[in-house]
């Protein structure tokens, strides 16, 4: 049964500094339990011991901030629609719409930068291809491959101590979705939220659940991300030095449930202006989506309904359909452009 009583108001920190030494088998089954702890109370928690340097996020935040301060014009010589189907660029304000409702904020689409000649891209999979780069920002694009690089071997070290934590070899996902992940990367800006004049309350992100395996979030100084636990919605503020890592649909979905991917939304009310970095490590767009073997069933995820009704457990398909479906609800136009 999964946990309902217990209070949560802080999410747990975790050093997961030793599952970089694959020696240190205490070490990481100390990691693990944590893990499983921090996924069976909320599906949120806070990394350290992530080796994403400081310097590595500095750079990002800057020339992040660089390119947002452009004018919209110039911000639009890279627009999503000239991504096309490889999904990337520039979205402008109230430009997606995560459950339903346009989203305060504008943001900067990336993903595996793919050459033209690569055979995915030759065979017009949506979601693979090269990314958009301003020419306005130059510094931009060594600062999100730096970063990116840094964050996927984070997530490929944390997916290990996941396996660990349902009692798996550690490479089991490496060897059956992560090998050659979807990775998807992108960069919000988030205006203080404006008050609504519709009686609707306004969000930077609205509620929602995110798609993958892991997500790991780097947020500056202002806060405003909100989890839903068990007891209700709580503050996940940023702690210098740390990511925030959650669970997407897809580890619910293996797990059956015993896992729960949890929703969470964002309202920047610092009156500054927010930016936030989430990288989603996520399955093989064509890894197939069976559950885990019997000896990680650990049990379902008890009878509360999911915040959008959907039955994960039904899912049957690959990644890729899976992600496909969501991404054309949530940029509606577009995914019928390029879909
Ligand atoms: O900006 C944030 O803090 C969270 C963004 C988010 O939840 C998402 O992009 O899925
Ligand atoms: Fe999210």
């Amino acid at each position: 049964m999964r946990q309902t009583a217990k209070s949560i108001s802080t999410l747990p920190v975790i050093d997961m500094a030793p599952l970089f030494r694959r020696e240190d088998t205490a070490g990481r089954a100390g990691v693990a339990k944590e893990i499983e702890a921090a996924c069976r109370a909320s599906g949120f928690f806070y990394v350290t011991g992530h080796s994403v340097g400081d310097q590595t996020l500095t750079d990002l935040d800057a020339a992040s901030r660089r390119f947002f301060a452009l004018p919209e014009e110039t911000k639009l010589r890279i627009p999503m629609s000239q991504g096309g189907r490889a999904w990337r660029g520039f979205f402008p304000l109230g430009g997606e719409l995560t459950s339903g409702r346009p989203d305060g904020k504008e943001g900067l689409y990336f993903g595996s930068e793919l050459p033209a000649d690569h055979p995915r891209v030759t065979a017009g999979w949506p979601l693979h291809g090269a990314n958009l780069w301003p020419a306005e920002v130059p510094e931009l694009r060594p600062a999100v491959e730096t970063y990116m690089a840094a964050t996927v071997r984070a997530a490929h070290h944390l997916i290990e101590g996941v396996a660990l934590s349902l009692g798996l070899a550690a490479d089991y996902f490496n060897r059956h979705y992560t090998a050659d992940p979807t990775v998807l990367f992108r960069i919000f800006h988030y205006p203080p939220t404006p008050p609504s004049d519709d009686g609707e309350e306004n969000w930077g992100v609205g509620e929602h659940s995110d798609y993958g395996l892991l997500t790991l979030l780097a947020q500056d100084q202002h806060g405003g991300l909100q989890v839903k636990t068990p007891d209700g919605w709580i503050a996940a503020p940023p702690l210098p030095g740390t990511l925030v890592c959650n669970i997407g649909d897809m580890l619910d979905r293996l797990t059956g449930g015993w896992y729960r991917s949890t929703p969470h939304r964002v309202k920047n009310v610092s009156g500054q202006e927010r930016l936030s970095f989430p990288l989603f490590f996520d399955p093989d767009f064509a890894a197939d989506m069976k559950p885990l073997p019997p000896e990680a069933m650990k049990g379902d995820g008890g009878d509360a309904p999911r915040w959008d009704g959907a039955d994960l457990q039904a899912f049957e398909g690959t990644y890729g359909d899976y992600l496909l479906s969501k991404v054309s609800k949530v940029f509606p136009a577009l995914g019928g452009e390029v879909l």
